[in-house]
Order: structure tokens, then sequence, then C-alpha cells
């Protein structure tokens, strides 16, 4: 059976945390799974997302172990000469989740705590 030939185009498009692919030595590999329990930690693995990451993983010195990890995530083979064109499609990284951030929340419950006691006090 042939590999699967991945587009720059497509490879792009998975960039987050629950759809996370990365291209190591011309390789596609779905790290969709691992990414929570990578011990660099997930965000370092973001900044690559849909993207390759051959330079940054080996000058980590990864061992025998993270090798063997990585190619039980793989799925096929980035189109030849095709890095290129990955990073002038790169993208913004999509964050973690759509949720309102913890701040935001925060702030929704303290601005209107602070208004009342403001008019309580003012009322006297
Ligand atoms: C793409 C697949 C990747 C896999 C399967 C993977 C796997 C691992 C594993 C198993 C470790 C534990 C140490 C070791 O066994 O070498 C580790 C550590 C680490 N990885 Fe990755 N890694 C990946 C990508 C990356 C990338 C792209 C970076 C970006 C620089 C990175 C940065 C790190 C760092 C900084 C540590 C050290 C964490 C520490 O010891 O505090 N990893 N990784």
């Amino acid at each position: 059976m042939s590999n699967r030939v991945f587009e720059a185009e497509e490879v792009v498009e998975h960039n987050s945390p629950k759809d996370l692919y990365m291209v190591f030595e011309g390789k596609v590999y779905d790290v969709t799974s691992f990414a929570e329990d990578h011990p660099g930690g997930l965000d370092i693995l973001l900044d690559y997302g849909g993207q390759d990451c051959t330079k940054s993983y080996r000058d980590v010195g990864h061992s025998a172990a993270a090798d063997e990890l990585l190619q039980e995530m793989y799925i096929g083979d980035l189109k030849p000469g095709a890095e290129e064109r990955l990073l002038e499609l790169r993208q913004p990284r999509t964050e973690e989740s759509d949720a309102p951030s913890i701040l935001l929340i925060l702030a929704l419950i303290i601005v209107p705590a602070v208004a009342v006691i403001g008019y309580m006090k003012f009322k006297g």
C-alpha cells in the first residue's frame, strides 16, 4: 500500500490542540492524542501546529523513546518540496478553546460587584 501524500494546504489546517499535525523529515504525524501529555508542554507543540518541526525537534535532543512515540503517530508523507509552501501558508495559532478566558469571567464578576458596592456606599 502506498503512503498517503499530503499537500501543504491540508497539513496547515491541523494546528489546534484537538487536531494537531506536524511534519518531521518530510513525514506527516498526527500528534493530537499525545499533545496534552508532551513532557515539553502542549504550548510548544502548538507553535509548530501544521508546520515543520524537524529542526526544533532535533535541537531539543529528543530521546530514542521520543522518536519511537513519533513513529507511532505517522500518517503519511508531505508532498516532496512542499516545505516552503507550508511556511508560506503558516496560519496564526488556533487557541485551545473558544471558551471565554478566566480573566473575562473575573471581570464580569468584579466589575458589577464594585459598582454595586460603590453605589451602596454612595447612597450612604
Ligand atoms: C512532534 C512530536 C514530539 C514528540 C513525540 C515529543 C516527545 C517528547 C518526549 C517523549 C519528551 C521527554 C524527553 C525525551 O524523551 O526526549 C519530550 C521533551 C521535550 N520536548 Fe518534545 N516531542 C515532540 C515535539 C517537540 C517539539 C516540536 C518541540 C519544540 C521545541 C519539543 C520540545 C520539547 C522540550 C523542550 C522537552 C523537554 C521537557 C523537559 O525536559 O522539561 N518537542 N518531547
